[in-house]
């Protein structure tokens, strides 16, 4: 429900209620009470819905009906097989936190270093990952030094933790040579690990909205903190180069037919906060008179800042995802919510605890050997010794498994396409009943060589942006080579597991015929594996150039979003690309932040909730000393 109050003015208005902006907002107003705060959200609200409360429903927010996502269309790209992706983004109040998958993954403290900018170095970040969770994981080994113990995110391992199938998949990493670790997430951490979850030990999501905001509102003790719902920001009003509120206007596909469509304004007294994500904080300011002026005169907005980094940077983790068969059993898969096998009312009633897990239980982040880096050829060991040699803690490769069958982010929602792989894969598995399970094995590369950009085409807020994805179009194609090589690489450890069951050609690449590297059908052992030995027994695959380009052919075919859009209104300096400063202030303006993902510099080994939380509290902690508040 709207609180928002009609002609009055606030300190602050928050353009966009997503994940960074509950943080920072909850911290403010928990700081000052009498401090007027105004959240406007262009989605619903999240109070207590359980499509976004219940983790095992998270799927249904991604099918193109999905009231609770945004769908940002890119164009058509030739480092795409000239596919056009989708990317998506959260719709809804809490933004990405209500919807995303739930894993929960922590960038290496070296990642903050790298930003290079000043106050945002791992001195200054890691005390604030701590500030953010209340860490409740007992697995031994864990330093929980290194985590919180009392802020508003609980991670835990939900009520549904399935240790067997877990050991298995480790085992499995173990054989190949993958270092199993106790905690990936430390900072540091390189190998394969269980995975937390963004879930509390009851099975409650934990999003920003929930964790931040509802309770300040519901305690009745800090009646200035507003929510406007259902609305889209237009745009920031200025005097000069002041920034002094916002235009909105209803968002059109929520409204009423018959409602007040016409365009409004608030006045924000001391600061306007843009931070509507990574996708959509740069056409704000474009739309502001923020942005390159040759493409701000182009469409006739007058020019507030000359500032050509906005749109620009646009980053992603690019991903696969690929599917295998398994000998799970119904319980230990979230396929049986996917097909709709599952009664959720029953569940609910029964207290299932499936309901209370988001299926990936397992996390990765990967290096190489030095044979495995030689064999992608002399660009990539040149890059790689470079950029990976002396940083120890930087991962190639990033690793989560979905239990389920999901083929590609966009699978359930690109309607266009309406994925026959999904169909095909589906008619296999009902003529096949002994491997009825899947499990869904997500790489993606954490620090992309590619880079895209997004930019307005129209003062109209409702017209879409030119999109370009960037994916896999670095000029010497290092990053289809990473996913080439992880690939093989989960290939040789999934094959390993018990789980195995075999893989399904449709999802996999087009091996020639004769290949020695063709499919397996179904487990590997007969009566399984025990031993971390006997899985070393099994012979490594051997792959030649044919099923080298086989591998490349589908990467491009195949791969998508990882939904970790970052950069497009990068910190650093302005002469640099950057946006915004140190304390993300709008170059060139006054009175006037960025606070979301768009603005961090250089990628993170890692998903990336866990950043824009920490963005969220570095923001309040910045303001709140502008305002002379201890947050
Ligand atoms: C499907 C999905 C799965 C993910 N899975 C994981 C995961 O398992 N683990 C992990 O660590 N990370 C995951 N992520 C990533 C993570 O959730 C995001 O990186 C993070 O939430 C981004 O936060 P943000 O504050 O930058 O932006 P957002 O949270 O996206 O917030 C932006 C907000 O602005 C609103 N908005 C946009 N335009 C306007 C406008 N014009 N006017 C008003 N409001 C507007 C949007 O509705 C949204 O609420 C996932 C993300 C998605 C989308």
């Amino acid at each position: 429900m709207s609180t928002f109050e009609p002609g009055r003015e606030y300190d602050i208005v928050f353009a966009g209620g997503g994940t960074a902006a509950c943080v920072t907002a909850g911290r403010l107003s928990a700081a000052d009470p009498s401090l007027s705060i105004l959240i406007i959200e262009r989605g619903h609200n999240n109070l207590d819905d359980p499509a976004i409360t219940t983790p095992a429903l998270f799927f249904t927010n991604y099918a193109p009906t999905s009231q609770y996502t945004l769908f940002y269309q890119a164009k058509s790209e030739p480092s795409l097989d000239g596919r056009a992706r989708i990317i998506s983004t959260g719709g809804v109040l809490g933004g990405g936190s209500s919807i995303n998958a739930m894993m929960y993954s922590r960038a290496q403290g070296a990642d903050f270093d790298n930003f290079k900018v000043e106050g945002w170095g791992k001195e200054d970040l890691i005390p604030l990952a701590k500030k953010l969770e209340t860490f409740t994981v007992n697995e031994p080994g864990i330093n929980k030094a290194v985590h919180g113990s009392s802020g508003p995110i609980h991670i835990s391992m939900g009520p549904h933790d399935l240790k067997e199938p877990q050991q298995d998949f480790l085992a499995a990493a173990e054989s190949v040579g993958i270092p199993v670790v106790n905690d990936l997430q430390n900072f540091e951490g390189i190998g394969m690990s269980t995975s937390a979850k963004y879930i509390s030990p009851e099975g409650k999501r934990q999003d920003a909205a929930h964790q931040y905001i509802h309770p300040l509102i519901a305690d009745g003790k800090h009646p200035n903190l507003h929510l406007l719902l259902e609305t889209r920001v237009r745009r920031v009003v200025f005097s000069g180069t002041q920034a002094v509120g916002v235009e909105f206007e209803p968002e059109a596909s929520l409204a009423p037919e018959d409602s007040d469509k016409a365009p409004k304004t608030v006045q924000a007294k001391k600061l306007v906060v843009v931070s509507s994500g990574t996708l959509s904080s740069p056409s704000i300011l474009e739309r502001s008179g923020i942005g390159a002026a040759d493409l701000l005169r182009s469409l006739d907005i007058p020019v507030v800042s000359n500032i050509p980094g906005v749109g620009e940077n646009y980053q992603d983790h690019h991903s696969l995802f690929i599917p295998y068969k398994t000998t799970l059993t119904a319980e230990q898969t979230l396929d049986c919510v996917a097909r709709g096998e599952l009664d959720i009312p029953q569940a609910f009633q029964d207290k299932n605890t499936i309901l209370g897990w988001n299926s990936v239980d397992i996390v990765g982040k990967w290096r190489m050997t030095p044979e495995e880096v030689a064999s992608l050829g002399p660009e990539f060991k040149e890059a790689y010794e470079r950029d990976y040699e002396n940083n120890p803690t930087k991962p190639v490769m990033l690793l989560g498994s979905i239990a389920a069958l999901l083929s590609g982010p966009n699978t359930l929602v690109n309607e266009e396409e309406k994925n026959e792989d999904i169909e095909t894969a589906e008619a296999i598995e009902a003529k096949d009943k002994k491997s009825p399970r899947f499990t869904s094995l997500g790489l993606y590369t954490p620090y992309p060589y590619s880079r895209g950009s997004i930019h307005i085409t129209s003062q109209d807020a409702s017209a879409p942006p030119k999109l370009i994805t960037g994916f896999l179009s670095d000029e010497h194609g290092l990053d289809v080579k990473k996913l080439v090589w992880g690939y093989k690489k989960i290939r040789d450890v999934y094959r390993r597991t018990n789980a195995y069951a075999g893989e399904l050609a449709v999802v996999h690449p087009k091996f020639k015929a004769g290949s020695k590297a063709a499919f397996a059908k179904g487990p590997l052992r007969k009566n399984g594996f025990g031993s971390v030995q006997d899985r070393q027994e099994i012979p490594p695959l051997e792959y030649d150039s044919d099923d080298d380009r086989a591998i490349e052919e589908y990467v491009r075919e195949r791969v998508e979003t990882t939904w970790h859009s970052l950069g497009t209104c990068k910190m650093g300096a302005n002469e640099k690309g950057g946006v915004v400063d140190k304390d993300l202030n709008v170059y060139g303006t006054e009175g006037l932040k960025v606070v979301d993902l768009s603005v961090i510099p250089e990628n993170v080994g890692a998903n990336t909730y866990n950043t824009a939380l920490i963005v969220g509290e570095k923001a309040a902690v910045i303001i709140g000393k502008e305002l002379g508040l201890t947050v």
